[in-house]
């Protein structure tokens, strides 16, 4: 009786004080009927900024200072305006990204001062990039639990309260090692063995949860191992690929720490940029699923390491196996299968491993030219 008198109750707050809630209509059937899973207090002045309201959205991107964030803010500020993109993290962001376009002070872990941020900056897209990724979740599982599963809910309550549009990356380690492997489809057994991917089907499922009860505009891509030059990754089972630029071109030896014919799916990190915005862009009747699986290529460190060669061809590569990244390789999957992607929104990867390898040479080569010019 009182679970159907506090439902009840919300459901009468969202009829009568919904339209600022601004996700769907209200003459819709119950399931669409948007209101608020975390009830908002009377004091709160929000009002969701419809997207017919402004030329571009607002975007508000978190843990926008790890290996991916400030490249997304580049290519989000290109599209949309300079101040329309606010980077925020918990950690201090460099000179240059500082200087770059708004950057504000956010943990996800603490809701009102995400409130505060999403009403002040009148948001309208959320990218939500914070996150402890897989070895580095094994290696600190509460910080992990806390940041990756209770910071998704505060990020999913205020996207939903506020009618943002969400996105929130998934990943190949949202698989297990009861998941076919070669190649592995978006619909499938799902029983990972890491807190990183435990977290990661839980924000799959609870975003497309959200999406069903509330009408939250969540949209999803599970993303392969990123490659990219100028940022670093931040402590995963894949980081070893884009350690081996690094020290070919410091040292011309590399210490890999998978074996060498364990494959994974990777992807250069402007294809991944490129395929957020893509779905973030996508018109709603186009997306099927709100998950996607992506991929561009598969590779093992080995064929790393020779297509490296090619160029490099004193580069030395030797093996001293982690035996914890290891074992969350040897779980993930080997090929992914991202038919879905391309037929429903036309997606379509730019670089194979041999435009890989040319572009993060070249953009080392940029940097030691201009390094020695200086
Ligand atoms: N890089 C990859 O290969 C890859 C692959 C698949 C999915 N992803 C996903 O993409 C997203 C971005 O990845 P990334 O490689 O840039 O990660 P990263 O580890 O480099 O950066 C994560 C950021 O989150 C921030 N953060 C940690 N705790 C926080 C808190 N309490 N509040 C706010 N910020 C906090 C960190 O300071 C860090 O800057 C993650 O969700 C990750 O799971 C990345
Ligand atoms: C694959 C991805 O999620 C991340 N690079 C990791 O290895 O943890």
């Amino acid at each position: 009786m009182p679970v159907i008198r506090t439902l009840s109750k919300v459901a009468q707050q969202a009829l009568l004080g919904t339209p600022g809630c601004g996700c769907q209509p209200l003459t819709v059937a119950v399931r669409s009927i948007s209101f608020s899973p975390r009830q908002v207090t009377s004091d709160a002045s929000f009002h969701s900024v419809s997207f017919s309201e402004t030329d571009h959205p607002k975007v508000l991107i978190t843990g926008g200072l790890g290996q991916l964030g400030v490249g997304l803010a580049k290519l989000l500020r290109k599209r949309f305006g300079k101040n329309n993109v606010i980077l925020s993290d918990i950690r201090k962001p460099s000179s240059n990204v500082y200087h770059s376009g708004p950057f504000i002070y956010s943990d996800i872990l603490d809701y009102k001062n995400l409130r505060e941020i999403v009403v002040n900056n009148r948001i309208t897209w959320l990218v939500h990039y914070s996150a402890l990724l897989s070895a580095v979740g094994e290696a600190n599982v509460a910080l992990a639990r806390s940041v990756n599963i209770t910071g998704l809910h505060n990020i999913l309550d205020i996207a939903a309260e506020h009618g943002l549009r969400l996105f929130v990356p998934s990943t190949i380690g949202a698989f297990g090692p009861t998941s076919p492997r070669n190649p592995t489809p978006d619909l499938c057994v799902q029983r990972p063995r890491t807190i990183y991917g435990v977290s990661k089907v839980h924000a799959e499922l609870m975003g497309e949860y959200y999406h069903h009860r509330y009408g939250l505009d969540f949209r999803c891509l599970r993303y392969p191992g990123i490659i990219s030059a100028d940022s670093q990754p931040g402590g995963g089972t894949t980081d070893y690929a884009v350690q081996i630029f690094h020290d070919a071109i410091k040292t011309g030896k590399f210490e890999c720490n998978l074996k060498p014919d364990t494959r994974l799916p990777m992807m250069y990190i402007d294809d991944c940029l490129r395929a957020t915005l893509e779905v973030m862009e996508a018109p709603a009747d186009t997306l099927s699923m709100r998950t996607y699986n992506i991929n561009a290529m598969s590779f093992t460190p080995e064929e790393l390491a020779q297509e490296l060669q090619k160029q490099m061809p004193e580069l030395e590569v030797t093996y001293d196996v982690d035996h914890v990244r290891q074992a969350i390789a040897d779980s993930w999957p080997m090929n992914f299968d991202d038919s879905n992607a391309r037929k429903d929104w036309g997606w379509k990867h730019d670089y194979d491993l041999p435009e890989l390898v040319q572009t993060m040479l070249n953009y080392f080569g940029a940097e030691t030219r201009m390094a020695r010019a200086n």
